[in-house]
């Protein structure tokens, strides 16, 4: 068998296109969604994320503007920074792009954006709302696996999906996601013993590992959907995911390249957050 590739960058190209008809026509009523993008200090990953947060922005009409901040701002000027734009009800969305420097604390700065504009989903309010099933922003990368999954009519309810990986902006929230959609949902993480019992009982294996070829063919399940959300640059640039692509392929029957995959999406629900934020749809205190 060989796997039907879950191409994220297209299905995020053809959402880009729908939500820029949206956009369009909250602009014809006023109303210009802006997000609000904070980047602290200069690792070149991050503001190579940001300036694609930037660049799909603009794509779909959304405005945006990145605040740079020095790598010594203090958490006390963050969170000033933080509260003015919670009291700029020009600014609708706001994301803090981690991971931020040593000294300060990411908890503090999650918990200070308002819930109304926290188009990342992290705060513990909406973190809550999630895990109750309410209607409200869900973590972008969590987000954008659920709708890929669903673009590609892939069954979910019934199904035993496999998260491997429990941080709290992919692997925990994912899980939570998929149990909402009625799947029986298994966590595995880094002290996991026998990893391949549980991988290789999997319909749905989501893989957030951090670690090149981590998963190999020996640890899938014929048939089964495996979603990679590696991101691993190697010594030359380029940028793989933490499965075994091609091997994987042949006995999966839907799998998720990287690049390509999960990333774009990731970038994609940020803006439909950012719109949803904008609308004002959200049912958090403002
Ligand atoms: N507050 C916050 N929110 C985030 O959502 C957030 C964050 N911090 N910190 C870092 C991670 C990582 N992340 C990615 C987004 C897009 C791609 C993406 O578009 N990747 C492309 C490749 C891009 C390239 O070539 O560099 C792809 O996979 O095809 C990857 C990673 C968002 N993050």
């Amino acid at each position: 068998m060989s796997a039907d590739i879950i191409k994220g960058k297209e299905l995020a190209h053809k959402l880009k296109e729908e939500m820029s008809k949206e956009v369009l026509f909250l602009k014809e009523q006023g109303l210009v969604p802006h997000l609000t993008v904070i980047l602290i200090g200069d690792n070149p990953a991050s503001k190579s994320y940001v300036n694609g947060k930037k660049k799909a922005s603009g794509e779909t009409g959304i405005s945006s503007d990145v605040i740079e901040m020095g790598v010594s701002t203090s958490e006390k000027e963050l969170l000033m920074k933080i509260q003015e734009l919670n009291n700029d009800p020009s600014v609708h969305g706001i994301l803090v792009q981690l991971p931020l420097p040593e000294h300060i604390d990411e908890q503090h700065v999650i918990e200070a954006i308002s819930p109304a504009k926290d188009v990342d989903g992290f705060h513990p309010i909406n973190i809550g709302r999630m895990i109750t099933g309410e209607d409200t922003f869900l973590p972008c990368t969590p987000y954008g696996i659920l709708t890929m999954l669903k673009s590609y009519d892939i069954t979910i309810e019934g199904k035993h999906a496999v998260v491997i990986g429990r941080s709290n902006i992919v692997g925990k929230p994912i899980g939570q996601l998929l149990l909402n959609e009625n799947a029986t949902v298994t966590y595995c993480h880094s002290k996991t013993t026998n990893l391949i019992d549980f991988t290789s009982k999997a319909d749905i294996l989501i893989v957030a590992v951090g670690r090149p070829n981590a998963i190999r063919e020996e640890h899938i399940k014929d048939g089964a959907a495996v979603i990679d959300v590696g991101i691993n640059r190697l010594e030359d640039g380029s940028l793989t995911g933490d499965v075994d692509f091609d091997a994987v392929s042949e006995k999966a029957s839907y799998i998720s390249p990287v690049p390509r995959g999960v990333g774009p999406m990731t970038i994609t629900m940020l803006l439909q957050n950012t719109i949803k934020a904008a609308k004002g749809l959200s049912k958090s205190e403002r």
